[in-house]
């Protein structure tokens, strides 16, 4: 693969004012061990806009992500450093709730994983740990996060049967269905779509595209047309750094970078 220079890079910078961020880092690096795989990457989210992260195979895009709810913190030998500000705390400070604050972000991975459990219970096995016993309030709350996730239609007469006899993308759509079950305020999506057939993808994009109203969404994405089709911004990974961060169609039609154009046009990938 070409070396392109790290210090070449444009990251566009959003005006507190006008636009409100959700989640930023700043100076973010990520070590498995002795080997650093995230750079210092500093980046902003915008609340209710969708941000793609693009790039290479091997380049950071999930470990990054991964370290934004800290599920890094589960993989033994893993160090994060630098600020993942999330409402004026630095979520990656010491003392932090992880479970708590894995309720306001919540995550979505790239295989399906439902619960070996009902559709109704996939759904209400969080909430009702988390102290949710009213049937009423359960009900209502399976039916708002199905539609949520454009699924209800198609499940609300077999809601007691198995997650497990759903379809791969109504399996995904489900799995969405779960994470804003516990109303986080930011989505993080690892390549959502890529085990599911070209149909499943358009409706979990079209079910994307319809929760912005309500959440931040940070996905990462091998499928260029799909960044394009879904994001307001997308940040370009290569070895470890951003290299280009700004609005979609920047980064596909006018990019800055020659290694975001070389990535974009399928020259490396
Ligand atoms: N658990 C781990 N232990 C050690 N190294 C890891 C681990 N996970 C990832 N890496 C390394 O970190 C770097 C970034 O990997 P990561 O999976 O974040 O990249 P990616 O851009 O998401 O790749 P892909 O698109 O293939 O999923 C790679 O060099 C990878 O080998």
């Amino acid at each position: 693969m070409q070396n392109y220079a790290s210090e070449d890079r444009y990251i566009k910078e959003l005006d507190p004012k006008k636009h409100e961020i959700a989640l930023s880092t700043e100076d973010l690096h990520v070590f498995y061990g002795t080997s650093e795989a995230i750079h210092g990457v500093s980046l902003p989210f915008e609340r209710f806009k969708i941000t793609a992260l693009i790039g290479a195979s091997g380049s950071g895009k999930s470990t990054y992500l991964r370290s934004l709810n800290r599920m890094n913190d589960n993989i033994e030998g893993t160090r994060v450093d630098g600020k993942i500000m999330y409402r004026d705390i630095d979520i990656n400070g010491k003392g932090v709730n992880v479970y708590e604050m894995r309720k306001h972000i919540g995550m979505v991975f790239q295989r399906p994983n439902p619960f070996s459990k009902s559709i109704y219970d996939n759904i209400t096995f969080a909430p009702k740990r988390n102290g949710i016993k009213n049937k009423k309030v359960l009900d209502e709350l399976v039916e708002t996060t199905l539609k949520q996730a454009a699924l209800w239609d198609q499940v609300k007469d077999q809601l007691d049967q198995s997650a497990l006899a759903l379809s791969g993308g109504q399996q995904q759509r489900l799995c969405i269905a779960r994470a804003i079950a516990m109303k986080p305020d930011i989505l993080l999506l690892d390549e959502p779509a890529s085990a599911l057939d070209p149909i499943s993808t358009s409706t979990v994009e079209d079910t994307l595209l319809s929760l912005k109203d309500h959440y931040t969404i940070i996905i990462v994405t091998h499928n260029m047309q799909q960044a394009g089709r879904i994001s307001d911004y997308t940040a370009f990974f290569h070895l470890g750094n951003v290299l280009e961060y700004d609005i979609t169609s920047n980064v596909f039609q006018r990019p800055k970078i020659q290694a975001t154009e070389d990535y974009v046009s399928g020259r490396f990938g």
